[in-house]
């Protein structure tokens, strides 16, 4: 059975993955399978194999419709460690349940988003089943999140790097403070992205701009990414954050809901077919479309109208 670093090495000569590399690989995943197969098995042996740091779950902000995941190993300028993606992992189940909240901001403590991957955890954990459990878990939590019905906003300030720039992807949208530096390094470490993320860096970035930043080990500053529209939206202050977030308590449930589900139905990472997304679509589109939202807000913006022509 060939070993992932002999695939990796056969693939580009080859150009089309022979199908024979794939049945390999996926025997060895059906044995890691088997032995992780226990509920949460692959969660707990991350936090056994990397202690330090904690994520945090809250509603800080003065809108109860935003919650907050903090990642939170501050001296470390945020790295992740294994007891932080098992953290991680067990809050975006609870956010993606609840339907209390309908934003959730992503962001580290102390002035910085994450450094990546916590360098003595990744030391220890460098074998085949520490990159299959940590994958696993990773996009697992980071799919959940993209796929939920809340609008997941990364708010990147200081360092982004490595895995950080991950878990920015594949939140829905970005926005970053002036001083924010993000670092697409994971080719510095010698490997490339594996906490699920880069897919959405693809889509978020395009093709060629994903390719460049990861093969040179980009590090763009929040001018840069606001430019090329990684970045939605670049702020100074406190305040001038909050401001933004409050954006989104504008329009009712019903209608936020339908919204981002009606864009995510078009993104890359939905595995239905064209047809089904059609049909997905009209779906969205009726669940809303003459309901009482729909009718009061007919009757309550042709009241405006007429109010507005009698004032002239
Ligand atoms: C699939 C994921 C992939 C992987 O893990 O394999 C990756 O994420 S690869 C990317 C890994 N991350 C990095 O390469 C970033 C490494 N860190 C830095 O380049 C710098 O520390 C930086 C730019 C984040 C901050 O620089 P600054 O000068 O402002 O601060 P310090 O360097 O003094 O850092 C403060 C303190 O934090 C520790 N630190 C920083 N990053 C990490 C990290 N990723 N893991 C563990 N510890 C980290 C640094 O050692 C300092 O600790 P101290 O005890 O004070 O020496």
């Amino acid at each position: 059975m060939q070993s992932p670093a002999l695939l990796h090495r056969f693939l580009p000569i080859r150009q089309v993955t022979p199908v024979s590399f794939l049945h390999n690989h996926a025997k060895r995943i059906e044995k890691l399978n088997e032995k992780f197969k226990e509920k949460n098995s692959k969660e707990l042996w991350l936090k056994e194999h990397g202690p330090g740091g904690s994520v945090k779950h809250s509603t800080p902000y003065s809108s109860k419709q935003i919650e907050q995941i903090t990642l939170d190993f501050a001296k470390k300028k945020n790295a992740l460690t294994g007891s932080m993606m098992y953290d991680f992992s067990s809050i975006v189940k609870k956010v993606v349940r609840d339907t209390t909240h309908r934003v959730v901001v992503v962001r580290g403590a102390n002035g910085s988003f994450c450094s990546g991957g916590d360098l003595n955890f990744v030391e220890k954990i460098a074998s085949e089943e520490g990159a299959f459990v940590m994958n696993s878990v990773m996009m697992n939590a980071v799919n959940k999140l993209a796929r939920s019905d809340k609008v997941s906003i990364a708010v990147l300030e200081g360092f982004t790097m490595g895995g950080g720039t991950e878990l920015a992807s594949a939140c829905d949208i970005r926005v970053a403070k002036k001083n924010a530096k993000v670092g697409f390094v994971q080719g510095r470490m010698g490997v490339c992205p594996g906490w699920g993320g880069g897919r959405y860096l693809v889509e978020t970035l395009g093709r060629a701009r994903a390719i460049e930043y990861l093969t040179t080990a980009a590090e763009v500053t929040a001018e840069e990414l606001h430019r090329i529209g990684y970045v939605n939206f670049v702020y100074d202050s406190e305040e001038e954050l909050e401001s933004y977030l409050n954006r989104f308590n504008a329009l009712r449930t019903d209608p936020f809901i339908a919204s981002k589900r009606m864009v995510a139905n078009y993104s890359r990472e939905s595995s239905l077919s064209e047809e089904e997304k059609e049909m997905k679509e009209q779906l969205i589109f009726m669940s809303v479309w003459g309901q009482n939202d729909h009718k009061d807000n007919i009757h309550h913006i042709r009241q405006s109208i007429k109010a507005k022509k009698e004032k002239k």
